[in-house]
């Protein structure tokens, strides 16, 4: 088998009918990825016991729609802090895109901002911050942060996005190791060793400082994942971040009620309830499940932001009548990346936002300020 630099079986074409349905989705994404790729963006953590309580967690809420009530006039637009965006729903930070298309973010990039969709940049990705920001000048960006073990590289990375214009900082606290995964166990696929999430890094003066002369292949991957793995990570670091910068924090990877209030005395203008698809820690609750509790905590002092799970319009409706102010995409677009680069990403962003749409009319809802009036039952 054939594979280019993307990891991406030359032998396959883009399909003539662009794939509808997440399983669709996925099932092309697979013929067309090699088995490694393929297999570390579907695959989580241990049992992947989260990976599927996500999913089946939307099933377990029902609608309750209201009827004629005129929704000709449907407003997706949302407001988190200082910005408003068209509609409610961010490209997620996945690292390494390279792996999936070539193009990698600057694809995915382009197609967020065609679409009206703000990217989430992640630390690990393909190319650089730089890069991201010059192929896609005027659209919003955030940038996402795995914090570095070396501070002066966390706050260098962060004052780069600052420099390049990026509306927000997400710091992903769920990842201070890497999860079992063993799928990437057994077809021994390592993307970080492989160089694919490295851009960031390489073009980051305090890392290469600290490198000084050892700058081959193998001292520069090492580093970056001494970087990352860093277990003695607490809530003073999220402070000292606070105090170096203007831009609003988001702290992605909140489950418990109770981590709210530590996120907001360390100086977070937000939050991200997620489980990280399921990649990370194993056998949590469905993020949906622990979306209701957060959202009471947060009290509307901040925006709470979702992921982990989210596979079609009706699940963004769903998340944002429990009180979501907005849903990052991720396994999804990263197919779409897959299957037809930046035009397969805008794809998916379409159909998920035409559904939602379609979603919210029928649901007799036109505002998506309005959705937390939605009343949803428990099954
Ligand atoms: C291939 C892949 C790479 C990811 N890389 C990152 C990353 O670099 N930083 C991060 O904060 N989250 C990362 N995530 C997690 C996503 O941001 C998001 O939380 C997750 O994909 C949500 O689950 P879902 O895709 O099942 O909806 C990654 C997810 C995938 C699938
Ligand atoms: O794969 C991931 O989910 C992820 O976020 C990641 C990326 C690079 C290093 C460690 C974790």
């Amino acid at each position: 088998m054939s594979l280019t630099k993307g990891d991406r079986q030359m032998n396959i074409e883009v399909p003539a009918v662009f794939p509808v349905s997440y399983q669709a989705l996925e099932q092309e994404a697979k013929k067309l990825m090699s088995k490694g790729a393929y297999g570390y963006v579907r695959s989580a953590a241990s049992n992947e016991e989260t990976l599927r309580k996500n999913t089946t967690a939307f099933e377990k809420w029902s609608i309750l729609p209201r009827m004629l009530r005129n929704v000709a006039d449907i407003d997706m637009s949302v407001t988190l802090g200082e910005h408003t965006y068209p509609y409610p729903i961010f490209i997620a930070p996945v690292g390494m895109q390279k792996l999936t298309h070539e193009e990698g973010e600057l694809a995915t990039a382009r197609a967020a901002k065609t679409i009206g969709v703000p990217f989430i940049q992640s630390t690990v990705s393909s190319y650089s911050i730089e890069e991201v920001k010059a192929a896609t000048v005027d659209s919003p960006k955030w940038f996402q942060l795995y914090w570095s073990r070396n501070e002066q590289v966390s706050f260098s990375m962060v004052e780069r996005a600052e420099r390049a214009g990026y509306e927000a900082i997400v710091v992903t606290v769920d990842t201070i190791m890497t999860g079992w995964r063993e799928t990437d166990i057994a077809t021994q696929f390592s993307p970080l060793k492989e160089g694919y999430g490295k851009a960031n890094y390489e073009s980051d003066p305090a890392f290469m400082h600290a490198l000084g002369e050892k700058t081959d292949h193998e001292s520069m991957i090492q580093s970056v994942l001494d970087n990352i793995h860093y277990p003695e990570m607490n809530w003073s670091h999220i402070a000292a971040l606070a105090k170096r910068t203007s831009l609003p924090i988001y702290i992605k990877g909140i489950l418990h009620p109770e981590d709210v209030q530590c996120a907001i005395e360390a100086g977070a203008s937000g939050l991200i309830v997620s489980n990280h698809g399921g990649r990370q820690l194993d056998g949590t609750v469905a993020a949906l499940d622990a979306l209701p509790a957060v959202v009471k905590a947060a009290n509307q002092k901040v925006p709470v932001v979702f992921d982990s799970g989210i596979r079609r319009g009706t699940d963004i409706v769903k998340a944002l009548a429990l009180g979501a102010a907005a849903v990052c995409i991720g396994r999804p677009f990263v197919y779409g990346l897959g299957i037809d680069g930046q035009v397969g990403v805008e794809k998916v962003l379409e159909n998920l936002i035409e559904e939602t749409r379609i979603t919210m009319s029928l649901a007799g809802i036109a505002r998506v300020k309005d959705l937390n009036q939605l009343k949803l039952i428990r099954e």
